[in-house]
C-alpha cells in the first residue's frame, strides 16, 4: 500500500494497513517502483508547453482563454516540482502545496476551455472555497486521522472534476467546429475519468496482506498512472496548441473572407462561393437564382447624414436582408452598396418571393438614428442560372435586370430569364 502513496500525492513518508489507515514509516521506498523520471520529463513538458503558450499569447492576446491555458500549465510544473521536493518538505506543507497546485492548475484548464467556447467564468469564490475544503480535509487525513485511501480520492477529486466539466465544455454546442475541441474534450474527460477509477483501481489491486503478485501490481499501477498523468499532459498541451492554431487560421481566413463593415462575403469570397454552386448545379440540376441589389439614392444618404451613418443604413439593410433568407442562401458585398444574393434551389417563383419580400421589407423598415428615421429602398435584379453560365455571366444578368429596376424608378424588382 505504501507503493500506492509513494507513487502519488504527498506524503510518502507513511505506509498503510490494509483498511487505508496509515503509519508513519521513516524508510525509503525501493527506486524502482518510484517514477522520479517520469515526473521530471512530465514537468520539463508542462514548464516548456508553459513557455510556448506564452510566447504565443503574447503575440495573439485575442485568443480566448489562452492566458488561462499558459497558467494552468504553469500550475502544473509547479505541481510536478513539488512532487519531485516533497521528500524534502514538511509533509503537512507537501500535502497543501500538491493538493491546491493541481486543483487549481484543473481549475484554470476549465475557465480556459469556458473562455474559449465564449461562457460565463464560474463563481471563483465558491471554487475557491471547495479547493480550501478539499485541502484542509487531506490534511486532517495526513495529519489527524490519517487514512491513504481516502486522501488518494481527495487528491483526484477536484481536478478530475474540473476535467470532466472540460470534457463536456468543449464537445458541446456547435460553436468553433474545429477538430481540436473534440480532441481536447476527449482528453480531458478521458483523464478526469481516470482520476476518479484511481483509487479503485488501488484497492483492487492492494494484497489484504501486502506483499506478493498484488504489490507487484501495485507497483506496475503506480507507474502507470505516472505515465498516464504525463500522457494527459502532453495531449492537452498538443490540443492547446492545435486549438491556438486554428483559432488563428479560422481568424485569418474570415478577415480575408468577410466584408469588416456588414459582415457578409466579400466580392472574392462571394464569387468563389458561386462558382462552387454553379459547379453543384451543374453536376446535379437543381435551379440557382441569383439576385443583385442596389440601394438607392444612397449618395443622398451619405450626403445628408454623414459617412458614419451611411455605414449604419448598410449595416441596417444586411441585417434585413440576411433576416429574409435560408441558411443555404448566400449574400456577399460587391462593393459600394452593392450586393447580391445567391439562393440554391429556390426556384424561379420563389425567387420573386424572396425578392419582392425583402424589397417591401426594405421600404417599410426605415433605419431610426439619433437625428430621426431615415427611408430607404433598394432596387433589385433576379436571374436565374441558365446552363452553360459562368459567375460573371448569371452576376452581370442579375446587374442587367437590376439597372432596369432603377430605370424603371427605383424600388422594385425586375426579372431576367427568370
Ligand atoms: N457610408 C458609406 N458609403 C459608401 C460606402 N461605399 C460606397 N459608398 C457611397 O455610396 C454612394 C454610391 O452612390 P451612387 O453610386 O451615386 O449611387 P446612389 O446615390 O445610390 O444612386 P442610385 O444607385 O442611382 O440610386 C457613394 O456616395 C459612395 O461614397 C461605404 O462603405 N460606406
Amino acid at each position: 500500500m505504501r507503493i500506492f502513496w509513494r507513487a502519488f500525492p504527498a506524503g510518502s513518508q507513511h505506509t498503510a494497513d490494509s483498511s487505508g489507515r496509515c503509519a508513519h514509516s521513516p524508510q525509503p521506498f525501493p527506486s524502482s517502483v518510484h517514477s522520479p523520471t517520469l515526473v521530471i520529463v512530465a514537468g520539463i513538458l508542462a514548464a516548456l508547453v508553459t513557455t510556448v503558450l506564452y510566447a504565443v499569447w503574447h503575440f495573439n492576446k485575442g485568443i480566448p482563454g489562452l492566458r488561462l491555458w499558459t497558467l494552468s500549465f504553469l500550475s502544473a510544473s509547479v505541481f510536478c516540482a513539488i512532487l519531485l521536493v516533497r521528500d524534502h518538505t514538511p509533509e503537512v506543507l507537501s500535502v497543501v502545496l500538491t493538493q491546491a497546485s493541481i486543483s487549481v492548475a484543473a481549475y484554470l484548464c476549465l475557465l480556459a476551455s469556458r473562455a474559449y467556447m465564449g461562457r460565463h467564468p464560474l463563481p471563483h469564490g465558491y471554487v475557491v472555497m471547495v479547493i480550501a475544503a478539499v485541502t484542509a480535509l487531506a490534511v486532517y487525513f495526513t495529519v489527524v486521522q490519517p487514512h491513504l485511501g481516502i486522501r488518494f480520492a481527495l487528491a483526484g477529486s477536484v481536478s478530475g472534476v474540473c476535467f470532466l466539466l472540460t470534457g463536456h465544455t468543449l464537445a458541446r454546442g456547435g460553436f468553433r467546429n474545429v477538430p481540436a475541441r473534440y480532441l481536447f474534450a476527449l482528453v480531458a474527460g478521458l483523464h478526469g475519468l481516470f482520476l476518479f477509477l484511481r483509487p479503485l483501481l488501488f484497492r483492487l489491486a492492494t494484497p489484504e496482506g501486502g506483499g506478493g503478485a498484488g504489490t507487484g501490481m501495485v507497483a506496475l499501477l503506480s507507474q502507470f498512472v505516472v505515465l498516464e498523468a504525463t500522457l494527459a499532459l502532453v495531449m492537452m498541451a498538443f490540443g492547446t496548441l492545435m486549438l491556438t492554431n486554428e483559432y488563428i487560421t479560422s481568424e485569418l481566413r474570415h478577415l480575408a473572407e468577410m466584408d469588416p463593415l456588414t459582415n457578409v462575403f466579400n466580392r472574392r469570397a462571394f464569387l468563389t462561393l458561386l462558382d462552387k454552386a454553379i459547379s453543384s448545379t451543374r453536376r446535379t440540376p437543381s435551379g440557382l437564382s441569383v439576385l443583385a441589389m442596389d440601394l438607392d439614392h444612397f449618395k443622398k444618404v451619405n450626403d445628408t447624414w454623414g459617412h458614419k451613418t451611411g455605414d449604419d443604413v448598410l449595416r441596417h439593410f444586411v441585417r434585413l436582408a440576411t433576416g429574409c433568407l435560408r441558411k443555404e442562401d448566400v449574400m456577399g458585398r460587391l462593393g459600394g452598396e452593392e450586393f447580391a444574393i445567391f439562393l440554391p434551389n429556390a426556384g424561379s417563383e420563389g425567387t420573386r418571393a424572396v425578392a419582392e419580400r425583402l424589397r417591401a421589407m426594405v421600404a417599410s423598415q426605415p433605419v431610426l438614428t439619433e437625428r430621426g428615421p431615415i427611408g430607404l429602398t433598394v432596387s433589385i435584379g433576379a436571374t436565374q442560372y441558365l446552363p452553360g453560365d459562368s459567375s460573371d455571366a448569371l452576376l452581370q444578368r442579375a446587374d442587367e435586370a437590376m439597372y432596369l429596376a432603377k430605370e424603371h424608378g427605383r424600388n422594385r424588382v425586375e426579372a431576367r430569364a427568370l
